[in-house]
This record gives C-alpha cells, structure tokens and sequence, in this order.
C-alpha cells in the first residue's frame, strides 16, 4: 500500500524531473533540425530570459551593457532570449549588412510595437497584403517627406517652424520636454480618428490636401485601406518621425553646447551662405543645404552617436547559416547596428563628438558601418527629411542665436 508520504515524494520526484528536463532544454535549444550549431550564448531563466537585462536604462551614449558584455564573453553574434522568445543578436557589421539584405528571402520584419499594429503581423494578414500595405506607406510617405516634397513645398515650412518655435523659447526661462504618456497616445489616436471620420463624412469641406486626405480618397479604390489601418499608419508615421527626431535634436544641443568650437564651424558655413544670398532673410533651400560639407559632417555624427534604434527587428523564414553558426528558422533577430557605430576599429575614440572625423572616413568602410536609417528595402523613407531638418535647425541656430 502506498502512503500519502510516498505519493507526495513520488509527484514531487516526477515535478522535480519534468522541470530540470524542461530547464536544460530551455537553456540547450537545438540549432535547426539538421543539427546546425546556435552562437554561444545563456537563455536566461525560463520564460522571463534575459528580458530584465536589456530593459534596465542606460544613461551612457556607449554600447548598451547588455550588448557590451554579451559581446565580450560570447563575440560579435550571441543567443539569448528577450520578451518570451528566442533572440539572435548580430553585432557584426558584415553579417548586419547581409541581413538587412535578405528581406523578404530568409528573413522577415518584425515589429513588437505600433507597426505589429498596422500590418497585422500576429494576426491572419496574408504576405501579399502585407506586401501591398507596405509598398503603399513607403510610396504615399516618400511623396509627401522625400527630396522633391522638400525641396519645392516643406524646407520652408520647416524654417519657418524651427524660426518661431525658437523664438517662443528663447524668451522662456527653462522649456519642459516630456515623452507622451499611454494615455495620450489613446488620446491622440482618437484624435486621428475623429479627423478621419471628419474628412470622409465631407471631403470638399474637410479638404486641406495632406497625406490623411489622400488616404481618406483611396479608400475607394484600395481595398485595404480600413479606417483602423489609416489611423494606424498616421499614428505611426508621426510616432517614426517625431519620436527619432526631437530625440537627435536633443542631443545635437547637448553635443553643441558642450563643443563650442563646431559651432563656431558651424556658423561660419552658414553666415557665408546667407552671404551669397539675394536675400539674407530667405530660409535654407534644398540647393544650400546640398552643398554645406560641415553641416553634413555634425548631422552624421550626432546619428552615429544617437543610435535612436539601436537594434532592428527580424525573424528568420529559414535556417541561416552565418560564420560557421545556424540562426534556426522561427528565431527572432537583433540586427544590433548600434554597435557598429560605435566600434573603435572603425571610428578612433569612437564616443568622442568629432564631426571632422568624416572628412577622412573611407565611403566604402562606411556603407556597412553607419546605417542609422537601416538599409535594404526597409530602409528608413523620413532619412532625407530628418538630415533636411536638421540642417535648418542648425541654420536657425547658429545664424540667429549665441
Ligand atoms: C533621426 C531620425 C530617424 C531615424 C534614426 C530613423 C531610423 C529608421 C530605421 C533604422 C528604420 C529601419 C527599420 C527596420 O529596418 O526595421 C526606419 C524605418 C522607417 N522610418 Fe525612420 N528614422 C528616422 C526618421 C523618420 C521620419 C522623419 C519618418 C517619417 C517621415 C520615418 C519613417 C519611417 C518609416 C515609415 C519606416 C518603415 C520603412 C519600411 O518598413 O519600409 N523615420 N527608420
């Protein structure tokens, strides 16, 4: 007869067992069904990896410690795993570069935020409206932000804003910069959709010939264009361009003010452009901001020094096999081109401000190690816009303020 001692001890034995079991298959997954080798690496604890690492802040413009540590213990391409799933990191600038390339062949984006959202990603959406959702956002936002938008309607209106906004400023004694809440992001989505509705429900009257207008009228003739997706893509179009450049700007200041000998450059490129100007009032054409080489060189550096999106996101369709490791079909991976901009073989003292380093900087070395706007097919679409901006800020800047 079994006592009730004895039936306890035996669950407990069995529960005992299953979970060392499930823990070394957890930390020891198999590399691919052909027996493939992972990249070194800890999956972290059960279920929870390695998440809690990742997310501790870091106050520092150097190479997240996560990375950082990771990179010394394991090399340039490590496993872990991050909000529930197997991660890859690639640190590598070579294996980066390939990545980005195979989009769309054995990799695939993958978005965790907003953009999940809009393409539906964890839902039934099928790849050819995939496909079609996302040619049409790239086309629609490259015609209202790309170099002929700007060049003949918005570097005007840029200048403008940055003009009148640093004026409200400068008379204050300190400005208060927040990031929006959840709350306000709802907010601001129910916004959006009460515009829309606005603009379908009377279009002559609503019309102010903005990129929601033109979405509102393709409505008719594009069968995927929803009310949710538009307001979506609006969302998250302003969420691209207002998250990644207010957050450059910011530190393009701090850099600045602590840097006064670049903005001393700074400011004599642009005085002599005012100078061969009919009109010293006019704002910055596209044609200056073309041919300003310093400019240029501070706007690249402080991208290189941002690293607004330290890691972009994949997931591999097949079995990978990169410098003598598999990255298993299904597995997540961390495109990791923060590290690449930071990496000393590449750039000297590489946390050092010195926009005079890109004057020596071999273009060919460059193309796989400064990919701010990321690259391939995905390819950042507001990268124009964001250097443009940034020019004009400077312009205002350094031509109208000490
Ligand atoms: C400092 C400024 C910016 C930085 C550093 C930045 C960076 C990036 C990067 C790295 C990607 C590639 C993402 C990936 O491959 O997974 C990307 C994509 C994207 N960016 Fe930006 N971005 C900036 C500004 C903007 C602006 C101003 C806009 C809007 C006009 C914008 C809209 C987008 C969109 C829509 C995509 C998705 C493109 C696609 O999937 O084809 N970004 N951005």
């Amino acid at each position: 007869m079994w006592s009730a001692g004895g039936i306890l001890g035996g669950v407990v034995a069995v529960l005992t067992i299953f979970i060392i079991h499930w823990t070394y298959k957890w930390r020891n997954p198999r590399g691919s069904s052909n027996g493939g080798v992972l990249p070194p690496g800890s999956m972290g604890w059960p279920l929870i990896g390695e998440t809690l690492h990742l997310f501790i802040p870091s106050r520092s413009l150097d190479i997240h410690p996560f990375i950082k540590k990771r990179i010394q213990r394991y090399g340039p391409l490590f496993r872990t795993s991050l909000a529930g799933r197997p991660v890859i990191v690639s640190t590598d600038a070579k294996v980066n570069h390939y990545l980005l390339l195979q989009e769309g062949r054995s990799v695939e984006i993958w978005y965790l935020d907003t953009f999940a959202k809009l393409f539906n990603q964890d839902g039934d959406s099928n790849p050819a409206t995939f496909g079609a959702i996302h040619r049409y956002i790239r086309s629609i936002l490259l015609s209202y932000f790309g170099p002929d938008s700007l060049r003949e309607k918005l570097l005007p209106q840029i200048g403008q804003m940055i003009d009148s906004t640093l004026r409200i400023w400068s008379r204050q004694g300190s400005v208060s910069v927040k990031e929006a809440t959840a709350t306000e992001q709802k907010k601001m989505i129910k916004m959006i959709r009460n515009k829309l509705r606005e603009k379908r429900d009377s279009p002559d009257q609503a019309f102010e010939g903005d990129l929601l207008d033109q979405a509102v009228k393709e409505m008719n003739t594009e069968k995927f264009l929803t009310e949710d997706l538009i307001v979506h893509f609006i969302f998250g179009a302003l969420f691209a361009s207002f998250e990644t450049i207010s957050s450059t700007i910011t530190l393009s200041f701090k850099l600045l003010s602590e840097n006064p000998s670049v903005v001393n450059d700074l400011r004599v490129e642009h005085v002599a452009m005012i100078k061969k100007r009919e009109n010293p009032n006019s704002s910055l054409t596209w044609d200056d901001y073309k041919s300003m080489p310093f400019t240029l060189q501070v706007i690249n550096e402080t991208l290189r020094l941002a690293n607004v999106i330290p890691g972009l996101l994949r997931r591999a369709m097949t079995d990978i096999e990169v410098n003598g490791y598999t990255i298993p079909a299904g597995w997540t991976i961390m495109v990791a081109t923060s590290a690449q901009q930071l990496n000393p073989n590449t750039y000297q003292d590489p946390l050092a401000f010195n926009p005079h380093r890109w004057k020596e900087l071999d273009s060919s070395v460059l193309s796989k190690n400064f990919t701010p706007f990321g690259g391939g097919m995905r390819q950042c679409v507001g990268a124009e816009f964001t250097k443009a901006f940034m020019a004009t800020f400077f312009h205002v800047l350094v031509t109208k303020y000490r």
